[in-house]
């Protein structure tokens, strides 16, 4: 792999006599790996090899996964890599706490945290750009995840409407992207001499918004996938010098470098940052800090219920009795068990949501789901989000139909499947292959007509 002359001699100088091992690491193919998704019934019966688990991830293998397989569709895997998996268990999230990531697209970090919450607490996964916020929405949707909101918005705005709202804030910050090399070449091309410092401004700009949101008490998780000191250890330093925060200690497992000193003015405080470097550790390279607000008189974790900013939304209205009456049938026809509290359904228009009181009032921003979305009204009728069936636990379902592969397969392709001597009635069905459930059909006269989303279809 070609590097930029500038790049080897700035990491020639930094790092010495590594510098040779360095690039020669970078040059080696990407590691693939995935993790299991423990939101699922029954989550390691997967088709893929759980022969080598990463020793640092409890969900994590080694091991490529296909984007069109049924465990994917599902949502029982999702594919990254080793290093980037290594953010959400340093941020030991605990379920019930109300966490932001806050630049989170495509969902790597907030899949796995939404996992680790288990449906308790709340996360608010924000995406800047729009594009890649409808990217993010899709695999938050595919992981059956009930307590997240998406939203597509600038830091500054959200930190005008939930300041010190959150127990753990995670920045994945946008970077030069140095530990992308082997996997994206592009990345290579972006790079020049002062992209790091170019990107460390955009860096402070979106961590003075973020510690504006920090709870007292609460706890930052900053990482990166560069190596650029002026991204990793000075942004921490910069963090030290102007904010009354404390770095915590990040457990180093094998082949897990400490954040170096030297790198920021020799505060040895970054030995308790951890950097991943591909000549030492079996992944792509991250830097990762972890940071405690040290304010006084704190509560050590304000619950949900208890905060003062949880209003709910504004622009939700009130379910009415027609619909409410629909919603219920529908549900007693389909699950075995009351799985939504009915005084915690909103709706949006024809939309039908779960949307906790407790939850903030997100009106003044901008957002792909606002809350998790149950189905829509259409005329006398309701009809369940695809949604719906990923987040319901298999043996939840009152109301299934079981599909072979090859069914599977034609309805995710988006055609209409017809059983063979069906004596099940008219009406809507969870349809689940290798009792995963993968959508919503409505049966009628032996065929199951298809509600699978347009936009996402696929053949193989
Ligand atoms: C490293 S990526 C995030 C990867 C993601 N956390 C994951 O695990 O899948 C950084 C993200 O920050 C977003 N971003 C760019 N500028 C931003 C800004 N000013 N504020 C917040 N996010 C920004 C980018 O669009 C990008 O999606």
């Amino acid at each position: 792999m070609e590097f930029p002359t500038d790049f080897k001699e700035k990491y020639a100088e930094l790092l010495g006599d590594e510098i040779g091992a360095f690039l020669e690491g970078l040059s080696v193919a990407p590691i693939k790996a995935f993790r299991i998704n423990p939101l699922k019934e029954n989550f390691d019966k997967v088709a893929y090899s759980l022969d080598e688990p990463i020793p640092y991830v409890p969900t994590g293998f080694y091991g490529e996964i296909s984007g069109k397989s049924l465990e994917h569709q599902t949502g029982y895997v999702y594919s990254q890599e080793p290093s980037a998996m290594y953010v959400a268990e340093v941020g030991d999230v605990q379920p019930g706490e109300i966490i932001l990531d806050l630049c989170a697209a495509p969902g790597g970090k907030s899949t796995q945290i939404a996992t680790k919450l288990a449906g308790e607490g709340l996360l608010v996964s924000n995406e800047i750009n729009r594009k890649r916020a409808s990217i993010l929405s899709e695999n938050i949707e595919r992981i059956g995840a009930t307590n997240v909101i998406i939203l597509n918005e600038t830091p500054q705005n959200i930190s005008a409407n939930l300041s010190g709202f959150f127990d753990k804030i995670f920045v994945d910050a946008p970077c030069s992207g140095e530990g992308m090399f082997r996997k994206d070449p592009d990345a290579i091309k972006y790079w020049h001499k002062d992209y790091p410092k170019e990107c460390a401004i955009r860096q402070r700009e979106i961590l003075v918004e973020t510690m504006k949101m920090l709870k007292p008490g609460g706890q930052l998780i900053y990482s990166t996938c560069t190596f650029a000191p002026e991204e990793d250890e000075k942004i921490i330093q910069w963090l030290l010098d102007n904010y009354n925060i404390e770095l915590l200690p990040v457990k180093k497992h094998h082949g897990m470098d400490a954040g170096r000193p030297n790198f920021a003015g020799n505060n040895s405080e970054m030995e308790k940052t951890v950097r991943l470097f591909p000549h030492h550790f079996k992944g792509e390279g991250h830097f990762i800090a972890k940071m405690q607000d040290k304010r006084a008189g704190l509560a050590d974790n304000v619950s949900l219920r208890k905060s003062k900013k949880a209003k709910g939304n504004s622009f939700f209205r009130k379910i009415t009795k027609n619909e409410e009456q629909l919603w219920l049938e529908f549900h007693k026809n389909v699950l075995k068990k009351e799985l939504f509290n009915t005084k915690d359904l909103k709706c949006w228009g024809d939309q039908l949501f779960y949307y906790p009181d407790v939850w903030p009032d997100i009106g003044k921003l901008k957002f792909v789901k606002p809350g998790f979305q149950l189905g829509v009204f259409k005329k006398k009728r309701f009809e369940p989000a695809y949604g719906l069936a990923l987040a319901i636990k298999t043996s939840d379902v009152q109301q299934a139909i079981k599909l072979d592969d090859a069914q599977w397969l034609k309805y995710v392709s988006g055609n209409v499947v017809t059983l063979v001597d069906s004596d099940y009635r008219n009406g809507w069905y969870v349809l689940q292959c290798h009792e995963k459930n993968f959508a919503f059909a409505k049966l009628v006269n032996g065929t199951l007509k298809n509600f699978f989303p347009k936009g996402l279809r696929f053949n193989i």
